[in-house]
């Protein structure tokens, strides 16, 4: 029996989680902070100010989830922010930028998505149209070729993600970045989807080029009889700055020009916007993803709660640290925190070797399933 290893923490010198909050955050509250008045300016230095060298205040008073915070709490309130864990402190840190920008007070800015002057510029670029021609060019059988270009349009549309823009050179359209699948379990995912057609869930990540991507999956599914339904799960509010919320589907399918399939449904959950891992689930979300004969989990985020952010050995079997769905679970994802396992050891000392930031440029990609 293997140790699972400690969690990754905020304030460890050299690693990742502190480069994100020390160099990341300031340019993202800094963006974040144009649109809007002093107060909320000033709310958001704060914010950074106390993530940076203080302990995590509770949310206010007023806040509309406070109950819920008080019990993904884990004892983390009244703790430097430093010695947080990553996946809890980074996930606060979004919910506070909505108390920051007043998201829920009534007033001028209730309900406006903070991150939407970042999100829009993705689906009113016309490059747009012509890096989709190839969906009109996919098969219209379920052919293992057909699912492989789908597939692989879903994991490498995850690098376009806005946040990460902040921070890595690397951007959907260069050129010069690979797209390398440093693992790819299509072949199982196929076995997965079975002979019939059956239900499947995805578990979205962002807005932008990458839903297109994702819907373009979802519909070639359907399209090809892979699958008879499909759930989307979205994010109830804004987060890291891209994930797709309802609105976010309704642009996309407009950008798409095609209306959502009456066999989507989109769904949502207080929980995708918890601090916490999928062991952490649920019953009644459990109970929805169980329903469904393939669950596709989208994105690193969305990795990081699957596996657990976590120290993890790369070599570490997918299977050992990929939480049990009770249905198989496919993890589509580039790879842009330092979490990933089910690697060859191989693979990882050509990697270390040659691409000291491999683990968070986004330019490779994995499909694993479980
Ligand atoms: O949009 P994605 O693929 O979930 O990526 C989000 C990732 O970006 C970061 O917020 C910063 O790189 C990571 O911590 C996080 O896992």
């Amino acid at each position: 029996m293997r140790n699972t290893p400690g969690e990754l923490l905020v304030g460890t010198e050299g690693r990742y989680a502190r480069e994100v909050f020390h160099q990341r955050h300031p340019t993202l509250v800094e963006q974040v902070g144009r649109p809007y008045g002093a107060a909320q300016r000033a709310a958001l230095r704060a914010l950074l100010d106390e993530s940076l060298t203080g302990v995590i205040q509770r949310l206010p008073g007023d806040a509309p989830d406070l109950a819920d915070w008080d019990a993904w709490d884990r004892g983390q309130f009244g703790r430097p922010w430093a010695d947080a864990p990553f996946l809890w402190a980074e996930s606060y840190f979004y919910r506070r930028i909505l108390d920051a920008v007043d998201y829920f007070r009534p007033g001028p800015w209730q309900g406006v998505d903070p991150f939407r002057p970042m999100k829009e510029p993705e689906l009113a670029d016309l490059a747009l149209d012509r890096d989709l021609g190839w969906v009109a060019a996919l098969p219209a059988e379920p052919t293992d070729a057909g699912l492989a270009t789908v597939v692989k349009a879903a994991v490498f549309g995850n690098r376009a993600d806005l946040s990460f823009r902040m921070q890595e050179p690397v951007s959907a359209d260069d050129p010069a970045a690979p797209d390398e699948l440093l693992v790819d379990e299509t072949a199982a995912l196929r076995a997965a989807l079975g002979a019939r057609p059956g239900a499947v869930c995805v578990v979205t990540d962002n807005a932008g080029r990458e839903l297109l991507a994702d819907l373009v999956l979802v519909n070639w599914l359907l399209d090809t009889g892979l699958a008879d339904r499909v759930t989307l799960h979205v994010k109830p509010a804004p987060y890291y700055v891209s994930d797709a919320t309802p609105s976010d589907v309704e642009a996309a399918c407009a950008r798409l020009g095609r209306a959502l399939d009456s066999r989507v449904a989109v769904r949502t959950h207080a929980f995708w916007c918890a601090p916490l891992d999928f062991r952490a689930l649920p019953a009644d979300l459990s109970a929805d993803l169980a329903a469904h004969g393939v669950v596709v989990v989208k994105g690193d985020l969305n990795y990081r709660r699957l596996v657990g952010d976590r120290d993890w050995d790369p070599v570490t079997p997918f299977p050992v640290a990929a939480a049990d769905l009770g249905v198989p679970v496919v993890a589509l994802r580039t790879c842009k925190s330092e979490v990933v396992v089910g690697l060859r050891q191989s693979i990882v000392d050509r990697l270390d070797a040659d691409e000291p930031r491999w683990r968070v440029s986004g330019r490779h990609g994995l499909v694993q399933v479980r």
